[in-house]
């Protein structure tokens, strides 16, 4: 469904990924996980066109994107819950939705939105500033929803949230994936999450994906190897 290939990508002169290939399926949940500074948002953005490719292809559902603006790609089916979550604190939780259905015909909130984050639907009214920040992610996971994406990528979901609350997230992520059947794309550092939500497990370092595992023959210990500093 999404497919990265040979991806290349610099700051100016000093490059930040050196080759990135992986696939995520259809109904499948990959985890990018690695330490700060290792590549994961350079990564998100790049998906996304916030930040140009220097080389290397993406594609989603077989159709080109790397030199797509991101409205493109939002239309070809991917959608980003971006780090820090970035929702509009002056706006109600509603309005903040609805802006993920600009470009819809419709700005009617899907039922099955408010039914994944039943907390949304009692907040509705409510500033998105006001909400707590697991309830703000869980805001901008719905905002990215409506787009009705094929390709759901969010970078470090869990940064600045409570335990409780990350369990939450995640049960919220593998819901999305036995309704929608999508891809979800995930970056992280906790691995205990990524053990929660993710089919695969890719660890990035340095701007290469080091190290991927397939969830069931995850050697945990080796991977909070790489996490940890
Ligand atoms: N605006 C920028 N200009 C130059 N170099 C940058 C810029 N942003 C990031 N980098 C560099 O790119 C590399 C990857 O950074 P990136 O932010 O993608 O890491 P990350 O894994 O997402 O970390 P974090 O968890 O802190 O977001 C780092 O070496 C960083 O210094």
């Amino acid at each position: 469904m999404l497919e990265v290939k040979d991806l290349f990508v610099a700051y100016g002169q000093s490059e930040a990924l050196h080759g990135i290939t992986f696939e995520g399926r259809e109904n499948e949940t990959v985890a990018i996980m690695g330490r700060n500074g290792m590549g994961k948002t350079t990564l998100f953005k790049s998906l996304m066109g916030v930040m140009p490719v220097k080389s290397g292809h993406i594609t989603v559902a077989g159709q080109e994107v790397t030199r797509d603006e991101s409205f493109r790609r939002v239309a070809k089916g991917i959608a980003y819950v971006p780090q820090g979550r970035m929702i509009f604190p002056t706006l109600s939780v509603e309005e903040n939705i609805q802006t993920g259905l600009e470009n819809s015909r419709t700005r009617q909130i899907p039922d099955d939105i408010y039914a994944l984050f039943p907390v949304l639907w009692d907040m509705r009214r409510r500033k998105g500033g006001n909400l707590s920040g697991g309830q703000q992610q869980q805001l901008a996971i719905a905002r990215a929803l409506v787009t009705d994406p094929k390709v759901l990528l969010l970078d470090e979901p869990t940064e600045g949230i409570q335990p409780s609350i990350i369990k939450d997230i995640a049960k919220a992520l593998n819901e999305i994936r036995k309704l929608r059947k999508i891809t979800i794309v995930v970056s992280e550092q906790v691995l205990s999450f990524a053990m929660d939500v993710a089919d695969r497990l890719f660890v990035i370092e340095g701007g290469r994906l080091v190290h991927e595992t397939a969830r069931a023959d995850t050697d945990q210990d080796r991977v909070k190897a790489y996490l940890s500093v």
